[in-house]
């Protein structure tokens, strides 16, 4: 649809959904879903031209790799497990900071000479020799482990699909080791795993990542600039903090060598007399030295604040984005 909505996909249960909604909160886009719970379709409060589809982590992945949906929040073990050319389908437009999980090898606890992923041709050389057999990895993450193993040179196995509870593969006699991912590291633990010493496969966290395969008309441009606007501004603020300070009446205070020294801009420009409002953005870690650098040269009423939104002219994940789909 040229002319259609801006499908956005919104993670509809498990660990991603408070967090992914939190996000776009703070980035002033509410969410607002239909009538019911059970109802998987919204709408973004005051921005025409969005459907908001809310669907499993691992749906949104598939439907941004389809393009049918333009925008969505998943987990990026998901995109490169199930995206065969990823790089070609989807870009990854930003990390959001939650959803972290990792891809790992882990091995029983029990095995104590095995630690590393060279380890494992020697124990599927004598799994085949005394038990006739090829050494087994439970895992969801099929493709993500053929890659890792062949990247290690290690083709002796076979996989048997999980489809949950991974980590109860070895102990229950369906696999020897497993994929899986990990937070806390809970799990394993619990179940008498390991990760091996080189066995991290991916590190993941939840990301915003726009489809290339979707069409991108008019309409859906123009709900992209308003989305990812939002997005960005809200990004830029968090990272920045706003110093105001009075110019000194006398003395001189060398502004532009100041801000260029802590990476810090003057948004409103150079202030015109003595005495009048100085206004600096800068990032969050060079506050203080700022501070006590624009105190030492004798500003005066010195504060710091944080900013909610920091909109500018450009948006670097609108161009790149927007490059992308040429
Ligand atoms: N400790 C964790 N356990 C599981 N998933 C996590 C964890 N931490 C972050 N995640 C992220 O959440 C994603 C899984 O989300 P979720 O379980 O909601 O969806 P799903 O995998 O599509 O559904 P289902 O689990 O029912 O198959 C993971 O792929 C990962 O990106
Ligand atoms: O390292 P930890 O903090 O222990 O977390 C990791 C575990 O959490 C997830 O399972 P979840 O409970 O979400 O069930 P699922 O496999 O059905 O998604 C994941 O699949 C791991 O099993
Ligand atoms: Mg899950």
């Amino acid at each position: 649809m040229p002319n259609g909505p801006l499908v956005l996909a919104v993670p509809s249960k498990g660990r991603l959904q408070e967090n992914a909604s939190a996000f776009f909160a703070r980035a002033g886009l509410k969410l607002a879903q239909g009538a019911g719970a059970r109802d998987y379709r919204g709408k973004l409060v005051g921005v025409p031209d969005v459907e908001v589809r809310y669907l499993s982590a691992s749906e949104i992945a598939n439907q941004l790799a389809s393009g049918t949906a333009h925008l969505g929040v998943t987990g990026e073990d998901l995109i490169r497990e199930s995206l065969p050319d990823a790089r070609g389908q989807v870009e990854l437009l930003t990390p959001l900071g939650f959803g972290q999980a990792t891809v790992v090898v882990a091995v029983p606890q029990a095995w104590i000479d095995v630690r590393a992923m060279t380890d494992l041709d020697e124990v599927a050389a004598e799994l085949r020799i005394r038990h006739g057999r090829r050494l087994r990895i439970a895992t969801k993450y099929v493709n993500l482990t053929r890659r890792f193993f062949a990247e290690h040179g290690v083709a002796d196995y076979r996989i048997v699909e999980s489809l949950g509870a991974t980590e109860g593969a070895p102990a229950s006699g369906s696999s020897e080791i497993i994929v899986d991912i990990t937070t806390t590291g809970a799990t394993l633990a619990a179940n008498a795993l390991k990760i091996l010493d080189d066995g991290i496969i991916l590190r993941s966290e939840a990301n915003l990542v726009a489809s290339l395969t979707a069409s991108w008309g008019q309409s859906q441009k123009k709900a992209l600039r308003t989305v990812l606007g939002r997005i960005a501004a809200e990004e830029r603020a968090r990272l920045t903090r706003e110093i105001r300070a009075a110019m000194p009446q006398d003395g001189n205070l060398d502004l532009a060598g100041i801000s260029a020294l802590h990476d810090a801009q003057l948004p409103y420009g150079m202030p015109e007399h003595r005495g009048a409002e100085i206004v600096l953005h800068c990032p969050v870690d060079a506050t203080f030295d700022l501070v006590d650098d624009l105190v030492k040269s004798g500003a005066s009423a010195v504060s710091v604040r944080r900013i909610d939104y920091a909109f500018g002219a450009d948006n670097p994940l609108i161009d790149r984005l927007l490059a992308r789909l040429g």
